[in-house]
This record gives structure tokens, C-alpha cells and sequence, in this order.
């Protein structure tokens, strides 16, 4: 909350119509002042506290006032938004021009300059008239640049009567605008007689369109999992619309001279942005343009069928400046313009031509800092280089990345080849990693010493028909397959559907899949030893007291200097998907996992990197790190050792009896 002292709005009644909106304008004008001087003053603090840079501090400028009705909420009643960064132009100096031998310098001197404004023709115009002066190998580089960034956004395509998604989309689309759009009112009192009823919508309108001989559209939505740390596959927010990413505009900020460094400004239109998707998407669109991974990559980023997350890489926060909030449907209830534009329709709000352009040289002033920002160390850096934090971020980062990536897109060619040949069998799915999975007789079914112990207690537990039953949260991050074959499964195989429904209210749930209790075919997943604060302690302790003992003595032999553990996650026959682990880490929070049993595949992902732990101990942290676990065949046990926060200390061997 920002608080700052002023005189009250008073405005006397003897005033002349005119007159009142003067000294309107006037007090409107102090207020904006005096707001701007404490907004200054508080990021200075706040900036200083933290020690951050006062380049780096951020800016936050207001530029008039507005009452808005009550109901009126900034977040929930937005439209749609747009996020800008700016980023040297270099980044965008791609294999393409190495390959025809156009050096850096020589492309950066290349780009022409063009501006964003307030009325977008002009950008437009700007970029026709490059055309003209006819730098064809240019434009045609633009060009394949637009392309490939059409491919990270949301199509609009026609409605496939077969995929149930896209019709479940264009009915839910429809029952919106039922309650809310244009014509509202007839629809709404339609849907009432007939009852709540997608379907019902959906042929309605169908029928009209073939009367009228036209076809429907709709929006298809993405999965965005792999463009952020914090929304998995499974979970409904990852479905996202992305209408636009766009080059906006490319700037000089020293003047259009020889010497003068381009930076380039990229947005991203959407209504809901999930947590870092924006600078992910520029970093694998920089990535794909530098030759760093293949083009293609973006088809297995977005792929609904492929089980593997794909991480992204980030862009550094360097750039990350303004966005454009848009409230269409506000505009007309308040008769405001409240995107600052040109506009004839609306009497108030952020038309006048005095706003607009302190907002754009407010705009033009942020993008020079930050230009100055990517400029680390403030030295003048010669064209023929790339400035030292775009060098450090490509090198230690996204090569790195790279690497990783390029491995899983080749997984992700080796399993699209094997899902083709499969196509016409009766389980795809399965068939595929049948394929891909090597057969059990290509590995030794010998047990290591160690091991031998607790393998024998699991599969004695396993045997005696008292594996507990697996917590629902856990079920959601487990691929299932069903004990009955017989038995109809309840929910589409289809994320996409699941989500669709969910959103259409058609029933409850937070999350793509559900299970009942004990569901999830023969695998299963319990804890032993200790439990933070109130949570009711594992019942498997007092169930398996000798499998308990052998499991936390086996972490020690092991594993000896590491501080043991308070409990452990025990998993048979389990395939995670992408996950992080529920809860928070004490101490060290570094989780210690080992596989056990005779299969093949199986191994564990995290955060891309691939795995083999089957008698092969490794330690990673599960509550920050992505992590999940490759089809396999034959039996697979697991154990996680860890200590959930309010455990510290707590060791799981001194519960043992
Ligand atoms: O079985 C594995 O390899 C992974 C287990 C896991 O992620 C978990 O128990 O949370
Ligand atoms: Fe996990």
C-alpha cells in the first residue's frame, strides 16, 4: 500500500462547468507529482535495502487518475496484455548469416532502426519502406524470423469434428460469450430451458454454419509446462493463450551512427502468463536462431502426447520492461480509454496527446537504461563482439542447455519414429516404449550386496498383499494404468479434454487426472519413519518394522557422511511424471534415491538430465527440482530418502525397533 499526504479533492460548486474540469486537471496534475516523487523515493529505499543497483532498481511512473466503479479489478478483469523485453540484437545474429558469411559487425550494422508507436501503422509503415529500399537477403531473414515465432503462439483453426478437444474449446468458448458477450441475453435464456448443455450449443450453431456453408474456428490452446518452473503438464494452467510474439521494434539508442549497437525489442501477447514463460520463450527462440538446437524443437516442446518435460531456458531479467494491459470491456462500461491510444469512441481515460507521449519518451527512457544495464561493465564494446553479459549468459548457460536439449529432441525423434510404426496397433502408448525399452534379458538379474536385504523385505511386502494404498495427491503425479482391463476408465486419456471439462464446470477438479483409492494398476507408493508436526505418522512403520530398519541402515552404508534421514519414500512399480516434490526440505534438503529390481528403462529425469539408478544412489533436490521417471519393464522398486521440513534433526534409524 502506497500512502502519501495531499490536499482533498475539493472542487467548489459555484465553479463553471469549464472551470471545474480545469481545476480538475490541476489537482489531477499535483496528485501525479507527488505520487511519482514517492514512488521514486520508496524503490530507491526498497533498491538500496537490497542492494541493488540504482540502474537496475526498475522504474514505476504514473501518469493520471481515473475512478473506476467498485466492481473493477485490475488482475481478474483483464483482456489480454503485453510483455516487452529488449535484448541486444545480437542475440538474433543466427547461423543463417554465418553460413552466407555476413560477419557480426556487418549484420548488426545491417539492421535498420524502426520504432513502435501509438499507432501501429507507423511501425508497419517503417518496416514496408525497408522492404522497398530492397535488402531482399534481409527481409528475407525477417520474415523466417516471423515464422518461427508464429510457432510459439495459439493458432485459430477450424473446428476438427473428431477431436474432442477442439469442439469441447469452441462450446466452452460458446457458453462464455452465452453469459457474458454480445447477444447474451437470448442464448443465456435458451441455455436455460435446455439446461446446461455443451453439446447442445455446439450442434446449434454447427447447424447454422452449414446452412450458412461456413466452417468454425476456434482458438487451440497449448500446453506452456515447459516454458515455466512452477505449472506441471498435469495441471490446468498450462493451458495457455498466446495470441502474439512479435520483433516490435529495433532500436539504436546512440543515435543512428556506424557504431551504434541495435537492440530489439520482442513482445508477447497473451491473456495469463505463467510464471517466466515470456523470457523462456525468447531464450528457445535465441537458442533456435543461433543454431544451438533445431528449429523442430518447438514441435516436441508443444507435443500433448510426449510424456517428457523439455525444460526451457530463461532469458536474464535484464530486459524485461513494460507491458500493455488491455481492458476492452471496461472501456465501454466507463466510457475510457484505458490503453493509452488514439480514440474517438471513449470521452475519458488515456487519449490525450500530451499523455501518450510522456508515455512513450517514458517508455524510450526505460529502454535506454536498460540498454545501459546489458551493458555490464560500461566499457565500450566494439560491433565484431557480442557484450560481455550476452557472452557469459550464452556460454555458461545456454550452451550448457543446449546440450541437454539437443539429447531429449533426439529421444523425442526416436520415439516419434517408433509412435509411426506403432500407430495401428491396439495400445500405441505402450507399444511405443515396448519398442524403446530394451528387453529384460538384456541385463543381470544379479543383486548387489548391499541391496540384497531390503530388495528381499520389499518383495516380501509386495507379497503380502498389505502395500498400503497411495495418497491421492501422490496418484495425480503417477501414470496409471488400471488393475481391471475390463474396467471403462472414467477420465479421457486427453490432458486436453480433461482440462476443457473442468473449466466447463462439467465437474470438479484442480488437476487432469483422477484416481480413486487405490487405483494405479499394481504400483503404489508409501512413507516410513518420521512425519512433520501434526500429520499422522506412517502406518507402514509399524507394518514392515524389519523392511523400515534395513531401509534407513541401507541409506547409511550407503551413503556414510551424509547426515541420515528422517523418512523415506518407498515406490514399486511407480512412473512418475514430471513432479516436484510436495512440502519443503530441512537442512540440507538434498534428497538420496536408489532403484532396485529387475527392469530395464526407468530411469530419472531431472530437470532433463537423464538417470540410471538402479543400484546406482544419487542425490538431488526434490523440491526444487523437476524430476520424473522413464517407462520401464519388469520390476521396479524405489526408496527416497529425505527430511521434510519440521523433521530436522529427527532420525529416521532411532524410530526403528
Ligand atoms: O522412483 C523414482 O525414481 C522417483 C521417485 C519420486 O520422485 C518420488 O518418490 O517422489
Ligand atoms: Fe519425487
Amino acid at each position: 500500500m502506497l500512502t502519501t499526504k495531499l490536499p482533498p479533492f475539493i472542487i467548489s460548486s459555484d465553479l463553471t462547468e469549464e472551470e471545474k474540469d480545469q481545476k480538475y486537471e490541476e489537482l489531477v496534475a499535483q496528485w501525479v507529482n507527488k505520487v511519482n516523487d514517492t514512488l521514486k523515493t520508496l524503490i530507491a529505499k526498497i533498491a538500496n535495502e537490497n542492494g541493488v543497483p540504482a540502474q537496475e532498481a526498475g522504474q514505476i511512473r504514473v501518469f493520471g487518475r481515473l475512478t473506476a466503479p467498485k466492481k473493477f479489478n485490475a488482475e481478474m478483469d483483464l483482456a489480454h496484455r503485453r510483455i516487452d523485453y529488449l535484448i541486444p540484437a545480437e542475440l538474433l545474429y543466427g547461423i543463417d548469416q554465418q553460413s552466407i558469411g555476413v560477419d557480426l559487425q556487418t549484420f548488426l550494422k545491417s539492421m535498420k532502426e524502426f520504432y513502435p508507436t501509438h499507432k501501429r501503422t507507423d511501425a508497419v509503415n517503417a518496416m514496408n519502406m525497408d522492404r522497398q529500399e530492397g535488402d531482399e537477403q534481409d527481409f528475407k531473414y525477417i520474415y523466417k524470423l516471423k515464422k518461427l515465432m508464429q510457432k510459439f503462439c495459439t493458432p485459430i483453426v477450424e473446428v476438427d469434428e473428431d477431436d474432442e478437444a477442439s469442439v469441447l474449446a469452441k462450446a466452452f468458448h460458446q457458453q462464455k460469450r452465452a453469459k457474458y458477450g454480445k447477444g447474451s441475453k437470448n442464448i443465456t435464456k435458451k441455455l436455460e430451458e435446455d439446461g446446461d448443455q455443451l453439446q447442445k450449443i455446439v450442434d446449434d450453431k454447427k447447424e447454422k454454419n452449414e446452412k450458412k456453408g461456413e466452417k468454425e474456428r476456434v482458438l487451440k490452446r497449448k500446453r506452456y509446462h515447459n516454458f515455466t518452473r512452477t505449472m506441471m503438464a498435469h495441471e490446468f494452467l498450462s493451458y495457455r493463450r498466446v495470441d502474439r510474439f512479435f520483433h516490435r521494434a529495433t532500436v539504436k539508442f546512440d543515435g543512428d551512427s556506424e557504431s551504434s549497437r541495435p537492440f530489439v525489442l520482442l513482445s508477447a501477447k497473451g491473456d495469463l502468463f505463467l510464471d517466466g514463460q515470456v523470457r523462456a520463450m525468447i531464450a528457445l527462440f535465441v537458442a533456435i536462431v543461433r543454431g544451438y538446437v533445431p528449429a523442430d524443437i518447438v514441435e516436441c516442446v508443444f507435443d500433448e502426447e510426449y510424456p517428457n518435460l523439455v525444460p526451457c531456458p530463461f532469458v536474464p531479467t535484464t530486459g524485461f520492461h513494460a507491458s500493455e494491459m488491455n481492458y476492452s470491456t471496461w472501456e465501454g462500461r466507463m466510457n475510457a480509454v484505458l490503453t493509452p491510444r488514439f480514440n474517438e469512441t471513449w470521452k475519458k481515460g488515456w487519449k490525450s496527446v500530451s499523455i501518450r507521449e510522456a508515455i512513450h519518451e517514458f517508455e524510450y527512457e526505460v529502454q535506454k537504461t536498460i540498454s545501459k544495464a546489458w551493458n555490464t561493465n560500461g566499457e565500450e564494446v566494439p560491433l565484431s563482439r557480442d557484450l560481455p553479459a550476452v557472452e557469459e549468459w550464452v556460454e555458461t548457460y545456454l550452451k550448457p542447455w543446449s546440450k541437454r536439449a539437443n539429447e531429449q529432441y533426439n529421444d523425442y525423434c526416436l520415439w516419434k519414429k517408433a509412435r509411426e510404426e506403432v500407430m495401428d496397433s491396439e495400445n500405441p502408448d505402450a507399444s511405443v516404449w515396448e519398442i524403446l525399452t530394451p528387453p529384460l534379458s538384456s541385463i543381470s538379474n544379479e543383486v548387489p550386496h548391499l541391496y540384497a536385504k531390503v530388495l528381499e523385505l520389499l518383495r516380501k511386502a509386495d507379497e503380502s498383499g498389505q502395500w498400503p494404498s497411495t495418497t491421492a495427491k501422490r496418484q495425480l503425479v503417477m501414470v496409471s494404468t488400471t488393475n481391471n482391463e475390463n474396467e471403462e476408465s472414467t477420465t479421457s486419456k486427453s490432458l486436453c479434454v480433461q482440462q476443457l471439462k473442468a473449466q466447463a464446470g462439467t465437474f470438479e477438479k484442480t488437476c487432469a487426472y483422477s484416481f480413486k483409492e487405490g487405483q494405479g494398476g499394481a504400483s503404489g507408493s508409501f512413507s516410513v519413519g518420521a512425519m512433520p508436526g501434526q500429520c499422522d505418522q506412517p502406518k507402514a512403520n509399524t507394518l514392515f518394522p524389519e523392511l523400515m530398519k534395513a531401509a534407513f541402515e541401507l541409506e547409511i552404508a550407503l551413503c556414510p557422511n551424509r547426515e541420515p534421514s528422517s523418512t523415506i519414500a518407498i515406490n514399486r512399480n511407480a512412473q512418475f511424471r514430471p513432479h516436484i516434490d510436495s512440502g519443503a526440505g530441512a537442512g540440507q534438503s538434498r534428497s538420496l534415491i536408489v532403484a532396485l529390481g529387475n527392469y530395464t528403462g526407468g530411469e530419472l529425469m531431472v530437470e532433463g538430465a537423464k538417470n540410471d539408478i538402479r543400484y546406482k544412489p544419487l542425490e538431488f533436490n526434490g523440491w526444487t527440482e523437476r524430476h520424473w521417471v522413464r517407462p520401464f519393464k519388469g520390476e521396479r522398486y524405489s526408496l527416497v530418502w529425505f527430511t521434510p521440513k519440521g523433521c530436522d534433526g529427527v532420525h529416521g534409524i532411532d524410530l526403528c525397533i
